[in-house]
Parts: C-alpha cells; structure tokens; sequence
C-alpha cells in the first residue's frame, strides 16, 4: 500500500475536472489507508523550515528554562512542555478498537503543544521571552498556517463524501487545535526491541485531522487497515511534505466510512534488519485538527442509515478528547 501524494493546490486552482479527481484521490486514499500526503498546501517551505529550526532551538533550551512552559497537572487538553517519557501513548492503544491496553510503554520523546491563542480556560504555558526570544509569535503564527490548511482539508472532505458545503468546517471553525512540536532523542535499537520503550506508542488521533512534517530520520509506520497487525513505514521525501491522517473525530462522524489510522514511530525500516545500533535524534512537527468544544460526535444524521453505529454514546469533542489525553498521562500510582 503507498500513500497518495496528491496537489492540494488543485482545489483552488485546478480545473472542475482536477478538482474532481482531487475529490476522488482524497477520498479513496483515506477510506484505504486514513492516511494521505498533501503537496502545494500553501504553507511556504522555508516556513516550515523555520519550524523545525524552532522546534531544534527550544528542545536545547535547559530543562529549566523548558520547565517554565510545564504542562499544567489539570484535566484538559495538551498544553505545554512534557518532558521525556511522561506521556504514555502506550495507555491510549486499541481504544478506537474498543480494546484496552493494560501495558506502559514509555514514550521516549519530549514534546511542547500551543493551543488556541488567548484561550481562557486553558492556556499554553509559554517559556520565557527572555530565554527563546520570538519563539512564540512563530509558533502562533505556524497555528494559523496549519488552521487554514485544516479548514481547506475539511472543504475537500465534504465535497468528497457528498456532505453540504460547511458541514464539517463549520463544526471545527473555532479553531480548537494543538500544534506539537515532538523532539525523539537519539536511542539504541535494542530500547526499542526489548519492548519496555518506544518512540511514541501505536495509537490514534483524536481528532478531525493530523497534519503532520518530519524530518528524514523515518520510523513513522500506519497500520494496513485491510491487514490489521502489519504496518506501513511512511516516508516524507521532504520536511514540507504534508501528512494528513484522519482521526477519532471523523470516525465517529461518519459511522466508520473513514477510519482513523492506527499509528507509531519506532525503527527506521532501514534500521530494522539491525540488532544493535544508535538511531539518531528525531523531530516531528504535528497540528491536530479538532472539533470546536462541546460538538456531539455521534455520527452525522447523513452517515446514520444501514444497521446502527458503535458510536450512539452522546459524547461531546472536548469531553472525549480531555478523556483520552489524560490516560496517556496517568498519575505514577495508577502505571502498571
Ligand atoms: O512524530 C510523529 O511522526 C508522530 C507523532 C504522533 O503520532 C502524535 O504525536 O500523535
Ligand atoms: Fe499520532
């Protein structure tokens, strides 16, 4: 299975019959794979350069001054520097699955995520200006970038499942998101092998969609939808190619006609004929597309016909999203 890398551009500039093929394209290789790869998104590549360039800059900021922008001990969503190994995605796999996981695998990554700006009830915790001068009027800046990619994305979705214009922005135009910066320092082969540690735990997304850039160190893999247990290494043959993959959100709203894509980092596939080994340092750069607070995600009235949906639960966005991101942090007591 390969990714579609598709021309996001063609949406506004393509011909009706571009545009209808773009429409096609998106849909077929969500509903296969929940994953596609965008080219010509619209955010410049030496922007997205500066983000990685950033994202470098903060992570070699002492745990001190990174400290600072701590993640609050509070329920909500991610805000904030989380250090090495505090996240444990490993506590959140299967869960779209109706599976639980009983097992703690540390997550052997740092990781800083901004929300909306000036939100009121939960604010990023920022580092000092003094420390990292302009690092966060880019990051919100880059926020924005990515909010506009998000809308775009969902414009498409709509016309490609049917659905009436608005009918998915409308519902995520608030602007709700998490951009992350994730830094994966370097880590021997055998870490990962021995089982105990991984780069970042197999999992999905909450939310509407991913964006996501990386770096050329690879490791990122997606589970084969059509063959459950294997996955798919997935490459970028540049920072400013664009991952997109679908998430819990849209699951839900459209009873299962797209899937969100059950995914990892572990050992670069060129790495994994290895026993031993160092993997180099690793940075990804992630904007998680979500609902706007308090939105149902029972599935939409257009995706309800034929036999029922696992999703009836009236869950609303934040709820379920607060829920899982406070799993993947569980008090020290509770680890098993
Ligand atoms: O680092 C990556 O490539 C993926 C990170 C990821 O899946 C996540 O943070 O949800
Ligand atoms: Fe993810």
């Amino acid at each position: 299975m390969e990714l579609s890398l598709l021309d996001l551009s063609l949406y506004t500039n393509g011909s009706p019959n571009e545009c209808q093929i773009l429409f096609e394209q998106v849909l077929l290789s969500c509903a296969s794979s929940g994953f596609v790869k965008f080219v010509n998104h619209g955010i410049p590549d030496e922007k997205i350069s500066e983000a990685f360039e950033w994202s470098r800059r903060f992570f070699t900021l002492s745990d001190a001054a990174k400290s600072k922008a701590a993640r609050p001990s509070r329920l909500g969503p991610n805000r904030g520097w989380a250090s090495i190994g505090q996240e444990k995605i490993s506590k959140i796999t299967g869960v779209i699955k109706g599976e639980t996981s009983s097992v703690a695998i540390e997550d052997m990554k740092e990781s800083f995520d901004l929300g909306p700006h000036d939100d009121p009830i939960f604010p990023t915790p920022w580092p000092a200006e003094s420390d990292i001068p302009y690092f966060k009027s880019f990051m919100q800046s880059f926020y924005d970038d990515c909010h506009e990619v998000h809308m775009l994305i969902l414009q498409i979705l709509e016309k490609s499942l049917g659905l009436e214009k608005g009918r998915l922005s409308s519902l995520c135009g608030d602007g709700n998101a998490e951009l992350r910066i994730a830094h994966y320092p370097p880590i021997e082969i055998r870490s990962i092998t021995s089982g105990k540690v991984m780069r970042i735990a197999e999992h999905t997304d909450v939310g509407t969609v991913t964006l996501l850039f990386q770096d050329s160190v690879g490791g990122l893999e997606v589970e084969n939808q059509k063959r459950p247990g294997t996955f798919i290494p997935i490459h970028s043959s540049s920072t400013s190619e664009m991952i997109v993959n679908i998430g819990d959100t849209l699951q839900r709203w459209t009873n299962e006609v797209l899937c969100s894509a059950n995914h990892r980092v572990t050992i670069p596939v060129n790495m994994q004929h290895l026993s031993d080994g160092l993997i180099s340092a690793r940075i990804s750069i992630g904007y998680f597309g979500k609902a706007n607070r308090d939105i149902s995600l029972r599935p939409l009235t257009e995706f309800e016909g034929n036999g029922g949906s696992r999703f009836n639960d009236e869950i609303q966005s934040q709820d379920y999203y607060t829920g899982i991101h406070e799993r993947s942090y569980p008090a020290p007591e509770l680890l098993t």
